[in-house]
């Protein structure tokens, strides 16, 4: 790829994408937040800034700004054009600037992270969906225009259960009780190896893949003597997320548990509880993709009983002081209640909280996102399946390169002082020794439903472009990511900045995907 190329090889999917839909990109809230270039140079041996969400540091100006370089990646090494399915759906895709303006006009109205308060007429709508879902079902194989819940993008699952525990009882108490609608109720979990179907996974075999007999004492197995500096840093649809750092020697790294309740009868943050067969895909991707750089790297899995020690619940009241949770408060889990631990690496902030201190390094970012999926697809046939930016997390780092293999190729990507980590694999698939690990997405309508965001389009494109079927989710090799029009916008933004210094830079600078 030369300078003689033109203009059009800066032109990837992405641009063309944007194109037609002026509406999105006025949406566009990072777009404004990046910073014009004043070239803070990013290459980890110049830099003593820090990005902002990781931790803060005074950031330095430099003149110069170090020349991304792909001729170590070797441009013909990934076939990777965007899928078809994206090209296809998105070409007869209609922006809906009615549904924009609802959600500016709604914003104000709530203080709940992640929710649009919907109009009444909205919620109407969504409780006639919620009672009638196979129409929605039909519906949205004809249309793209449903609109379910208004939701922001990232997180859409708990956004949807206050919904639900708020507005529609406002409304009208017997229609939340009919329109309830679990997705753990309804979502298989599937293991498939050839003909043969296993759904169900034993209690003894999950203890001992956890290497246990039994589950352990939760206030005895996470006393807080083991753990410094414990806090509450996250929260999610199933879980409490705590960082802290392990009191022994030699650990070099802050860890995060992540602690679901399983098995249990009682509804928590509007969700059944996940039993042990629905949450072993979940494990297993973990554990498999641990050793990938750019994924969660799990240190342990372990099983737990009890009530909710009371030095986290401590720290959980800390957090809803001051940050409010959206998560019900964990006093309510009695003696028998089980809970899986997750024990992971702490990985950072996640990008909708990160302001990335310049394009390059946005755009070494999404190098390093792109890398991680190719890996994981090349290994596994991994599939995220809900990659939005509220599950990409993001860290500074010292280290100037971060290193992958593909294929048994080593391929090095300047880090500009970032190291991203891909999370939360609830909705995703992998295949380990021709055994494949997945949930049955075709049967939680709920992810089919809200609107709001281009986000929530892309699940029902998706969708429809597999007609739903769980064998086909199951066995096509595509990695969806859920680019949202923000992360898009600021990407494509970001580029733009770049590529205005960059060409007179370098003649061999391209954007790698574009091929
Ligand atoms: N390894 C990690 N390092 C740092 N923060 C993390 C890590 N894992 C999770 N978190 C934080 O905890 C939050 C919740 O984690 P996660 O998305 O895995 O939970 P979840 O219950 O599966 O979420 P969902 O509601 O999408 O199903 C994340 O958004 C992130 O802020």
């Amino acid at each position: 790829m030369d300078k003689s190329s033109g203009d059009e090889i800066w032109e990837d999917s992405f641009d063309k994408l944007l194109d037609p839909r002026p509406q999105q990109s006025n949406l566009n809230i990072i777009k404004k937040n990046v910073r014009l270039s004043y070239n803070i140079d990013t290459s980890v041996e110049n830099s003593s800034h820090s990005i902002k969400g990781c931790s803060p540091k005074s950031c330095n100006r430099s003149v110069s700004i170090s020349t991304p370089n792909y001729n170590h990646l070797g441009k013909d090494l990934f076939n990777c054009g965007l899928s078809p399915i994206n090209r296809l759906q998105l070409d007869g895709f209609e922006d809906t600037t009615e549904k924009c303006n609802a959600d500016k006009d709604a914003e104000p109205n709530t203080k709940k992270r992640g929710l649009i308060v919907p109009s009444k007429n909205q919620i109407d709508t969504f409780s006639k969906f919620s009672n009638q879902t196979n129409k929605v079902a039909c519906a949205s194989n004809q249309s793209n225009k449903i609109v379910g819940v208004v939701l922001k993008p990232g997180k859409w699952r708990k956004s949807l259960n206050i919904f639900r525990q708020t507005q529609i009882s406002v409304l009208n108490e017997s229609k939340k009780l009919e329109s309830r609608n679990s997705v753990c109720q309804d979502r298989k979990s599937i293991f498939l190896n050839g003909l043969n179907k296993q759904n169900v996974i034993s209690q003894q075999d999950f203890y001992k893949y956890c290497n246990q007999g039994k589950p352990l004492k939760f206030n005895a197995a996470y006393s807080q003597y083991k753990m410094l500096k414990t806090h509450k840093i996250g929260e999610g649809a199933y879980g409490e997320v705590f960082r802290y750092t392990p009191n022994r020697k030699g650990c070099k790294n802050d860890l995060v548990l992540k602690i679901i309740p399983i098995e249990g009868s009682i509804e928590v943050n509007g969700e059944k509880q996940k039993n042990f067969s629905q949450i072993w895909p979940e494990i297993i991707i973990t554990k498999k993709l641990s050793s990938i750089q750019g994924f969660a790297n799990i240190e342990k899995v372990s099983t737990v009983k009890g009530k909710y020690p009371q030095h986290f619940v401590k720290l959980w009241k800390r957090y809803d002081d001051e940050k409010g949770s959206e998560n019900d408060h964990p006093g309510l889990f009695g003696e028998n209640q089980l809970f899986v631990v997750l024990e992971l690496h702490f990985a950072g902030s996640d990008m909708s909280n990160v302001i990335f201190l310049n394009s390059e390094q946005s755009f070494y970012a999404l190098q390093q996102i792109i890398l991680t999926l190719a890996v994981g697809e090349e290994d596994y046939q991994f599939e995220h399946r809900d990659l939005h930016w509220g599950n990409i997390l993001i860290k500074s780092t010292t280290k100037k390169h971060i290193c992958f293999k593909f294929n048994n190729t080593d391929l090095i990507v300047d880090s500009k002082g970032v190291n991203i980590t891909i999370i939360d694999y609830t909705l995703s698939r992998i295949t380990i020794d021709e055994c494949c690990y997945f949930n049955d997405l075709s049967n939680d309508e709920e992810l089919f439903q809200a609107s709001g965001d281009y986000q929530f389009d892309i699940y029902r494109m998706m969708r429809n472009e597999l007609k739903n079927s769980p064998l086909v989710l199951s066995k096509l090799t595509l990695n969806v990511v859920v680019w949202t029009p923000k992360t898009l916008n600021a990407v494509v933004a970001q580029k733009q900045q770049l590529r205005q210094k960059m060409w007179k830079k370098s003649e061999k600078w391209y954007w790698p995907i574009a091929n």
